[in-house]
């Protein structure tokens, strides 16, 4: 699913009331016909109490007044907030008035706030993505009071005074804080960005009916990959169509299709992590998996993953040895590593020999960024896996969560690799600067092992010799974000270990087989 700049959003509208031969005003009845069908289900009359819509003088307060009278009409307490205006947008001012006469107004002013009470529940329609500066003034104060309140609040399509697909120009100037953000069609840029959660709260997407066609047609960099059916998210965001597929396994196919991995995993003490990682390789549905470990690993993987074979270094506690490269379709490498200066040269040695695809991961991304020139060796469409300290290590520091994006696809393009950058909305980038956000997973799995776990899986559905490398970043990514959610489902998030994410592996990719 694609995701939208504000100014295509604008264009987005104006396409579905051109196609769809209606007015802007039925488009925003639409609106607010969805907007209130989400607040029946999520509040009945009684649990909600009197609420307050704040709305501005655009398209989002019209929103707001049209909401207000469905409300109302459903028998829901209901008053408004009204911010002044030297211009009020056409439907705004058809919703005003159509507005029932008995709903209470009041005129917002920074010498009158409205009454609000620590949970009240506020719909904020101040603005939306008409937002053309940062707030001050009467709306500045509004929103100041509003998030000083301890308040319920709603925000209708993108929380007032966030902007959908680029950072604050004024860091000062104040944002609504919502408890959810629904917004029409598709989610915006702005959702999937850390820095911005404490503002958009928990978000949900309302279908409106919005142009198909305009949205297939849409050039933009941002997506974001979802389940198939309607497993862990919105109704209206479930992909009826998937956004990826594994593709079935033939009859006749033989074990060379899955291909045989190579995995470079462990140290001393961190053993666990070629453990993890080649489990999810196994579960991933390699062919064959090889593990190389140093001596001390030997007896741990042969005894915890019987179904791979073992080469132990000769080094006792960590990898100073390359293998030879011939028998396999995929190599993986970093997982509890360390940085040893032998272990160093494995690596170098590896980026100069290989011609099948890497997947580069943990103490071998600290390697990389120890030593920045070893990335000019980088083969094509390899993938790395950092999370976001080991990303700024290969970088820089982000000023923002915008920079960190702009880092990351100048990064892939200037590499030609593809990097998973892990986090809430892990996103993987691909060499032509596509970005493709995860929808899948849980807070869970910030947890020891869930990246070494990612790895192996990586690693799998690299070796499969039937899918490319974006392919299988996002599918494992998308896998291993469901794993999480399925595990999470019995041992809660506190409870979930990454051995757990291996366990599920199998469940969460059968879901994504067409
Ligand atoms: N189009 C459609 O069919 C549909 C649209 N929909 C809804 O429309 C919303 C977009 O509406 P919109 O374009 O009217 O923008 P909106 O966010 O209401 O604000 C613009 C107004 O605010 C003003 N203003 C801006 N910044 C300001 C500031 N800092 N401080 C003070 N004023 C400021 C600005 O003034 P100006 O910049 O012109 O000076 C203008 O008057 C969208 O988010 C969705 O909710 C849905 O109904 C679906 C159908
Ligand atoms: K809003």
């Amino acid at each position: 699913m694609k995701l939208l700049s504000a100014a295509q959003i604008r264009a987005l509208d104006q396409a579905t009331i051109r196609e769809q031969r209606t007015t802007s005003t039925a488009l925003m009845e639409r609106a607010a016909i969805a907007l209130a069908g989400w607040l029946y289900q999520h509040y009945t009359p009684a649990e909600a109490g009197e609420i307050l819509l704040l709305c501005g003088p655009g398209n989002n307060g019209g929103d707001g007044l049209a909401l207000a009278r469905l409300l109302y009409l459903a028998g829901y307490a209901v008053r408004l907030g009204l911010l002044p205006a030297a211009k009020y947008s056409d439907d705004y001012e058809y919703n005003h008035h159509v507005l029932p006469k008995v709903i209470a107004i009041q005129e917002l002013s920074a010498e009158k706030l409205p009454d609000i009470q620590p949970g009240t529940l506020v719909v904020d329609a101040l603005f939306g993505t008409g937002l053309s500066r940062p707030l001050d003034g009467v709306a500045a104060a509004v929103v100041r009071h509003l998030n000083g309140s301890h308040a319920r609040v709603v925000a209708i399509d993108l929380p007032s005074g966030l902007l959908a697909d680029a950072p604050q120009p004024d860091p000062q100037a104040p944002v609504v804080r919502a408890s959810h953000t629904i917004s029409f069609g598709l989610p915006k840029l702005a959702f999937l960005l850390p820095q911005n959660a404490d503002y958009v709260g928990e978000w949900h997407v309302v279908d409106i009916g919005l142009s198909p066609d305009f949205i297939a047609q849409a050039d933009t960099p941002w997506h974001l990959t979802r389940l198939p059916g309607t497993g862990g998210f919105d109704a209206a965001l479930a992909a009826r169509q998937p956004d990826v597929a594994l593709p079935r396994r033939g009859k006749f196919a033989y074990k060379n299709t899955f291909g045989h991995a190579l995995l470079l995993a462990g140290s001393r003490g961190k053993v666990g992590a070629a453990v993890l990682a080649s489990g999810a390789c196994l579960r991933g549905g390699v062919g064959l998996l090889t593990v190389a470990v140093p001596g001390c690993g030997y007896d741990i993987i042969q005894t915890t993953r019987p179904e791979a074979m073992c080469l132990p270094d000769t080094q006792a506690d960590f990898i100073s040895e390359l293998p030879d490269l011939k028998p396999y379709q995929a190599v993986g490498i970093g997982p509890g590593l360390g940085q040893e200066e032998a272990s160093r040269a494995v690596l170098e040695k590896l980026l100069r020999e290989a011609k099948v695809p890497l997947v580069i991961d943990a103490d071998a991304l600290n390697l990389l960024g120890e030593h920045r020139e070893l990335l000019a060796l980088l083969p094509e469409n390899t993938v790395l896996t950092p999370h976001i300290g080991e990303f700024t290590r290969l970088t820089e520091k982000a000023r923002d969560d915008y920079h960190r994006l702009d880092l990351l696809r100048d990064f892939v393009q200037k590499h030609k690799c593809i990097v998973i950058l892990k986090g809430a909305y892990t996103a993987v980038a691909a060499p032509d600067g596509q970005v493709y956000f995860n929808s899948t997973g849980n807070p869970g799995m910030g947890t020891g092992g869930s990246g070494d776990v990612l790895t192996g899986l990586v690693l799998a559905l690299r070796a499969d010799q039937r899918l490319d490398t974006v392919l299988a970043a996002r599918l494992a990514v998308l896998a291993h974000g469901h794993a999480g959610d399925l595990a999470a489902r019995e041992t809660g998030e506190a409870g979930l270990v990454a051995s757990d994410l291996v366990q599920h592996i199998g469940p969460a990719l059968a879901v994504l087989v067409q």
